[in-house]
């Protein structure tokens, strides 16, 4: 599309594809980039034709972080942000993480500083064996962010958070599996494949209000003291997706044995919808 400089965006088969598109400088993240992939998940998620977002690199890397080439600061430094400044990773980690969708990272060569944080809020991250990853700001003096302390002691419990956000090292695609970053590590040039397939299972066999839910769900959730509020809310969940005609097709479809036909809407008007749980 002409109307992006540092990203492409592209839907087929309900899937749409979100590619960092600055191969010569590895995909290093800009201001403008962060802007521009906030602006694509916005469209993915607004665009009833698409069901799931994958999002890639173009070339050799999925993403260095910061390209530490540009300076980088889009505010005077002497006087420092104002309050509705949000930093470049957190604007596109945030609008990822109140998708009604979900998003598949699909990672090779480096997946390095902003170039990872960027992709801990996306719901699946497929590696291809070559990738590297790096949480390196303690190298270069900064801080990691992204929400990196939230969502990665989560992912990888305390421990390895810990280590890799102290010492900054960069570690295999084998270590981001055995710990849980990544969900699987693909053999080299097939991890876009794999992500279109995982992506196309979901298009296929999910009704798309009740993975909006359950993914912001299973989110909100994990830092509930006890079981006891989400019995409560589940109760509410089911009464109100029931209610909705994809609840009926889901059932119908498999005593019927024939694929379903859900509807495409993820809106605050369906029944079981809670728009809250955007908060
Ligand atoms: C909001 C976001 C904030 C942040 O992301 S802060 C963190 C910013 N990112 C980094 O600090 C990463 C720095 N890069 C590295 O640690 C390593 O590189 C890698 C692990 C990514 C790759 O290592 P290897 O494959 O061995 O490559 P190489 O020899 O270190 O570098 C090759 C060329 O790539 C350039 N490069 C790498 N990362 C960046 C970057 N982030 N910004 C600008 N250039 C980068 C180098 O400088 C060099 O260039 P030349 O060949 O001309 O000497």
């Amino acid at each position: 599309m002409a109307d992006y400089a540092e990203i492409t965006y592209a839907v087929a088969d309900r899937i749409a594809t979100v590619t960092l598109n600055r191969p010569e400088a590895r995909n290093g993240y800009t201001i403008r980039m962060a802007d521009e992939l906030g602006a694509a998940m916005d469209r993915a998620d607004r665009d009833e034709d698409v069901r799931v977002v994958v999002l890639t690199g173009a070339g050799r890397d999925f993403c260095v972080g910061a390209d530490l080439s540009q300076g980088g600061f889009d505010f005077d430094p002497a006087t420092g942000p104002d309050a509705a400044w949000q930093e470049p990773a957190g604007r596109c980690s945030k609008r990822i993480f109140t998708m009604n969708k979900p998003v598949i990272a699909a990672l090779h060569g480096a997946a390095v500083g902003g170039g990872v944080t960027i992709t801990l809020s996306c719901d699946y991250r497929l590696a291809s064996e070559d990738s590297r990853f790096g949480f390196v700001f303690t190298r270069r003096g900064i801080y990691p962010e992204g929400a990196s302390a939230w969502f990665l002691p989560r992912l990888v419990g305390m421990g390895t958070a810990l280590d890799w956000m102290i010492s900054g090292r960069v570690f295999t695609a084998a270590e981001a599996l055995e710990k849980g970053l990544v969900h699987k590590v693909l053999p080299a040039g097939t991890v876009l494949d794999a992500a279109y397939e995982l992506a196309g299972e979901i298009v296929a066999t999910t009704a798309p209000v009740s993975v909006a839910v359950t993914r912001q769900l299973l989110y909100r959730m994990a830092s509930a003291e006890s079981p006891f509020p989400v019995h409560d809310l589940d109760s509410k969940l089911i009464g109100g997706l029931g209610a909705n005609p994809d609840a009926v097709e889901g059932v119908m479809s498999f005593l019927q044995k024939r694929p379903p036909a859900f509807g495409m809407r993820v809106d605050k008007d369906l029944p079981g919808y809670l728009p809250w749980l955007e908060k």
